[in-house]
């Protein structure tokens, strides 16, 4: 189609959110339609819009009902969102009348895009008509020759090319060049229903080159709606620029992750069951075994990992964090400093086991990447670390963000950036960490007294002066972090069961 008033995608300076218009139906179910569009936009990043064609009842048994909208009022939501809301690309799926179709195409000529992306949506995998065999002419003459790409499945191929046969891979390539010739630029004959095959094939031909685009076949009944999904993945990907090759790479890619990641799900009695966009989300929050939001009386006596001071004694990093549970630590960080990353992914993963069993969250010092790979509670970060709001950003909003801070500005900045608590030190001087200026009973209270989030007070504490440090009692002072007291000890079992005893003495905080 032709570029929008004299702006392309690459040209235009401003910020602009990539904008996919899905003119389609919507699927009671949810599981294809307008809804499915929004969510595999919502999961590709990209704004999606609606206008929606017809009304259908439909669940994973079938399509039990469909209502068409008036065209004119099809009309009136396309000028409304196409006059206003600087759309880059149109996606068209359930188109039920001609009226409808020439509508659209009248109104893309009034109001160009970017691109347009069409499903030629007819029969629902159900195998109920959504648009009847009336609308194949207008199909061919008038919208197909504006397409930038068309996503028939088989049977739509079929239904385009006057009933002809496919049930092979070359059936599907000759076709993909007979529909060429009808004016898209691009044809996608979409291989989801081929008999007997193993992979799910699709191919694209773009008058050129053919591209057979394989991956494996996913064995399950969850598939309702992967058309819809995989138009709208495409339509998204070209939104944000890219070319029409690689969208289609990254769409059906997506597609085939999230029929895998949701193989499993139950939803509905029927034999077509919707899949889950989603995943992205999910596989943070859901997986995640630790459900409880960050409770800051965890802080109580939180354990600090020393590598030095485990290979002074000769220990893993694991037995020193099973040992550190079995006295009474109520949250571990791991501060690595000298390991390889690959070691310190599996020993991160091999201590996380150990901290769920437990109830006891894990932080990793710094390594936010290594927090994500493993799917730790948490980070904790310095200063000239990654800064807090950055590391809440890749994320997300359920994990634990700690932040080092000296001053009260430093924990104003860690309170903005959306961190859950501050270390606050080094209170008493320390051999764990070099030239750090020790801010003293004082400097510790002073942050405390400004800090809006709560507070764990760390540096050259242990047996001797956690109560000491306790007794400074400010309301979100919630616990004292031990290194060396606990690790560079023969029996740490034994020293953290002994600070245990005298915070839970020192009367203050909670377990
Ligand atoms: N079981 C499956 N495993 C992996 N990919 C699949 C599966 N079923 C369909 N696909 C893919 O999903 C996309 C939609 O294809 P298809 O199901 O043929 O379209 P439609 O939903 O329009 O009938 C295609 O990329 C296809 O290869
Ligand atoms: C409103 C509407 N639009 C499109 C489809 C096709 O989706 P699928 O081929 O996955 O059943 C559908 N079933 N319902
Ligand atoms: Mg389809």
């Amino acid at each position: 189609m032709q570029e929008k008033g004299g702006s392309t995608l690459s040209d235009d300076s401003r910020t602009k959110t990539p904008h996919v218009l899905t003119v389609a139906g919507s699927d009671s179910g949810a599981g294809a339609g307008i809804q499915a569009d929004l969510k595999a936009c919502a999961a590709r990043g990209v704004y999606c819009s609606t206008v929606i064609t017809a009304l259908t009842a439909q669940n994973t048994i079938g399509v039990q009902g469909a209502s068409n909208v008036p065209e004119d009022f099809v009309a009136q939501q396309l000028k409304s969102v196409l006059s206003d809301m600087q759309v880059d690309v149109v996606k068209t799926g359930m188109l039920p009348s001609v009226g409808i179709v020439k509508t659209l195409c009248r109104t893309l000529r009034e109001y160009p895009v970017h691109a347009l992306v069409v499903d030629p949506v007819m029969v629902s995998t159900s195998g109920d008509v959504l648009a009847g065999p009336s609308i194949l002419s207008t199909f061919r003459e008038e919208l197909l020759p504006m397409a930038d790409i068309i996503t028939p499945n088989l049977k739509e191929a079929s239904a385009l090319l006057n009933g002809m046969q496919l049930e092979t891979v070359d059936d599907m390539r000759s076709a993909a060049r007979l529909l060429h010739n009808m004016g898209p630029k691009n044809v996608l004959v979409k291989g989801g229903d081929l008999p007997d095959s193993l992979d799910a094939v699709d191919i694209l031909y773009n008058g050129h080159n053919f591209y057979e685009l394989r991956s494996p076949r996913i064995r399950t009944r969850n598939t309702h709606g992967t058309g819809c999904s995989l138009a709208s993945s495409i339509a998204a990907e070209v939104a944000k620029g890219y070319p029409m090759l690689s969208a289609v790479k990254v769409a059906k890619r997506f597609v085939e992750t999230a029929l895998d990641y949701s193989k499993e799900i139950v939803i509905g009695n029927g034999p077509q069951g919707p899949f889950d966009h989603l995943l992205r989300l999910k596989s943070h929050s859901q997986d995640c075994h630790r459900q409880q939001p960050f409770d800051p009386s965890d802080l109580f006596l939180y354990a600090v990992t020393d590598s030095r001071m485990n290979k002074r004694w000769g220990r893993s990093i694991v037995d020193a964090v099973k040992a550190a549970i079995d006295g009474g630590a109520t949250i571990i960080q791991l501060r690595e400093k000298d390991a390889e990353t690959k070691d310190f992914l599996e020993s991160a993963k091999a201590c996380l086991r150990i901290c769920r069993l437990h109830g006891v969250p894990l932080l990793i010092n710094d390594r936010v990447d290594v927090a994500i790979a493993c799917d730790a509670d948490g980070v904790h970060v310095g200063q000239s670390d990654m800064p807090a709001c950055v590391a809440r950003t890749l994320l997300g909003p359920e994990k634990i963000i700690g932040v080092s801070c000296k001053t009260p500005e430093q924990a104003e900045q860690a309170w903005v950036d959306g961190a859950d608590y501050i270390g606050c030190g080094g209170v008493y001087p320390t051999n764990t960490k070099e030239n750090n200026i020790t801010v003293g009973l004082n400097g510790l209270k002073t942050v405390c007294m400004a800090s809006k989030l709560p507070v764990v007070a760390i540096g050259g504490i242990g047996v001797s002066n956690a109560r000491a440090v306790m007794e400074i009692r400010t309301p979100n002072l919630k616990g004292v972090a031990v290194v060396s007291a606990l690790f560079d000890r023969e029996c740490v079992q034994t020293e953290t069961r002994k600070l245990h005893e005298v915070l839970l003495g020192s009367n203050i905080g909670s377990t």
